[in-house]
């Protein structure tokens, strides 16, 4: 139970995903059933050709009874972070951030350029650049 408060995320659960350690998802939930697997009434191969991925479907196709609803219990090491729910925290992060570098653009570039055109700037930067030239060789 101390454990059920860990986040993995879906590449995580991955990794594991043979004999050596072997995790599952079912419900958004994760179990390490590297030990079980041994024990399993309906074999080991089902779990290892389906180590480290979501066996929600299989797992409720077959009617598991209570009995092996309380073994998964025990086995439950956390939850899954599914990516959409990564996704939206990347999306608040880019928003974040874009709101941020706007602010800072705005507090760093002053008040004298903030408002020149970048091409009228560079058209005065040649315009003085010939005009000091000829100037000196006259
Ligand atoms: C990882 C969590 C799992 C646990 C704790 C678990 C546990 C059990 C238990 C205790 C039984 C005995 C029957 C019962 O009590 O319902 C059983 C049977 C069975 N399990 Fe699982 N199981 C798991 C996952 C799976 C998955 C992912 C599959 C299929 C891909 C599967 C396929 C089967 C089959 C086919 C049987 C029937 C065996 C038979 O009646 O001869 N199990 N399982």
């Amino acid at each position: 139970m101390s454990n059920m408060s860990k986040v993995f995320t879906v590449s995580d659960v991955s990794l594991h995903n043979s004999k050596d350690s072997l995790f599952v998802v079912i419900h958004d939930e994760v179990y390490d059933v590297t030990e079980f697997v041994r024990q399993h009434p309906g074999g080991e191969d089902v779990l290892l050709k389906t180590a480290g991925t979501d066996v929600t479907e299989q797992f409720e196709d077959i009617g598991h009874s209570e009995e092996a609803r309380a073994i998964l219990q025990s086995l439950q090491l956390g939850i899954v972070q599914r990516e959409t729910k990564l996704e939206s925290t990347l999306n608040d992060n880019k928003s974040a951030i874009s709101i941020e570098s706007r602010i800072n653009y705005g507090d760093a570039s002053g008040s004298l350029w903030k408002n020149v055109d970048p091409n009228i700037a560079y058209l005065w930067i040649v315009w003085v650049s010939c005009f000091l030239l000829f100037t000196k060789q006259g």
